[in-house]
């Protein structure tokens, strides 16, 4: 299937564009917040200097007319070898939210990350993306049974996966984020999946008493565990039947761990630099944990993925498939045809950017396509 469309651009068109328009049309405390990384910043700034490290090394002569993005990942084809993040509160930069990235994804036939913290409950997110595959993300709550209650739910509307993120204990030091006083939950964004659960709403507000601006405490209280451990993960598996992904991982001996622990994938992952800042970048974290983990599950990363050549050097260096998160979330700024341009924009590079690499599908991508800078 060759896909390439070479469309007129209309703007915005690049990913500096589409950041400056958010910058334009969300509140300023919205846009610090999607657009910012913790501490200096230097973890945000290394995911993306680090894809200049390595150089491509076209083929060339070979029969690229025939071209195929799609790829397998979890025992399902996907359109193209990337996913949306899990992205939280959503309704901060466009009202619709969700609902909208949802939609664009379930469309061109990309997989969606739903957030535990997403401003639309996880089953009407589910029932927008129909039979492309979606995963939920759990931020594991300090409340077992609210943790179990998420995940059956999520297991019970069709869920292909549930992608425990592993790097939040607490959430990173965000120097806008505290600066500028935001927290998106208190535009009334994020609450969706716990004022729509039984158990939370049992637990925690069983006279139905609770204003949305009472909750935000209550939920924020219960929301990330800080005792959560390996052995834990075993409990999960008794819950659930569904793969398990997890996302946050940066140490080779910690994707060992996952592959001990029964994981079924894990995504390389700094968080977009939003959580401890001087960690590495997440592109170089990549080959000794593909290395290490030799092939036994897949692996995927994000972080600083913008275009067409930055997936296919994160395949080259032993990604299964790569995870977007601000791209599409500045795309949002215009509903879903702004995500949708700028999907299909993505699309369209790397279909571009695959034939002049000399290869004509994803799988045929190997380590002989790129080097270390010299
Ligand atoms: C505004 C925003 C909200 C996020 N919310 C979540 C979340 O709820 N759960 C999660 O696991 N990661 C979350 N992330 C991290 C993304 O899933 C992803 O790891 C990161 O955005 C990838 O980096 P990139 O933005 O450079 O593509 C969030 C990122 C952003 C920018
Ligand atoms: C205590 C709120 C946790 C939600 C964090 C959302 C997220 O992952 C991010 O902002 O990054």
């Amino acid at each position: 299937m060759t896909i390439l469309k070479l469309e007129p651009s209309s703007e915005p068109f690049t990913y500096e564009q589409w950041e400056e328009l958010a910058k334009t049309k969300l509140t300023k405390g919205a846009f610090d917040y999607v657009q910012s990384g913790s501490g200096a910043e230097e973890t945000l700034i290394k995911n993306r200097e680090v894809f200049s490290q390595w150089d491509l090394l076209p083929y060339v002569l070979t029969n690229v007319e025939e071209r195929d993005l799609s790829t397998n990942l979890l025992n399902r084809k996907i359109a193209a070898p990337f996913l949306l993040a899990p992205v939280g509160f959503q309704t901060v930069v466009h009202p619709d939210g969700e609902r909208a990235s949802a939609s664009s994804a379930s469309k061109l036939n990309i997989p969606y990350i739903t957030s535990t913290v997403s401003s639309v409950a996880l089953e009407e997110v589910s029932k927008i993306m129909q039979d492309t595959p979606h995963y939920f993300q759990l931020y594991w709550p300090n409340d077992d049974d609210v943790a179990t209650s998420l995940v059956k739910r999520a297991e019970s509307v069709g869920y292909d996966a549930i992608v425990v993120t592993v790097d939040t204990p607490l959430l990173g030091w965000r120097e806008k984020d505290l600066h500028n006083g935001y927290f998106p939950m208190e535009t009334g964004a994020g609450m969706a999946n716990f004022v729509s659960d039984p158990v939370f709403q049992a637990k925690y507000n069983s006279d139905d008493l609770l204003e949305d601006s009472e909750l935000i405490p209550v939920i924020r209280n219960i929301l990330l565990k800080q005792n959560l451990t390996w052995e834990k993960l075993a409990w999960l598996r008794e819950q659930t039947s569904l793969p398990i992904l997890l996302k946050g991982i940066l140490r080779a001996d910690d994707a060992a761990k996952a592959v001990q622990f029964g994981i079924d994938a894990i995504i390389v992952s700094n968080h977009g630099g939003r959580q401890l800042d001087g960690v590495r970048s997440s592109l170089s974290a990549l080959p000794a944990i593909v290395e290490e983990v030799n092939g036994e599950i897949p692996v995927l990363v994000d972080g600083g993925i913008r275009r067409g050549s930055d997936i296919i050097k994160a395949i080259a260096l032993g990604a299964d498939a790569v995870l977007l998160g601000r791209p599409y979330v500045y795309g949002l700024a215009n509903g879903e045809a702004g995500v949708t341009d700028v999907l299909k924009n993505l699309l369209s590079d790397l279909d571009t950017s695959l034939a002049i690499v000399g290869i004509p599908t994803i799988q045929m991508i190997d380590q002989s396509i790129i080097e270390e800078k010299r």
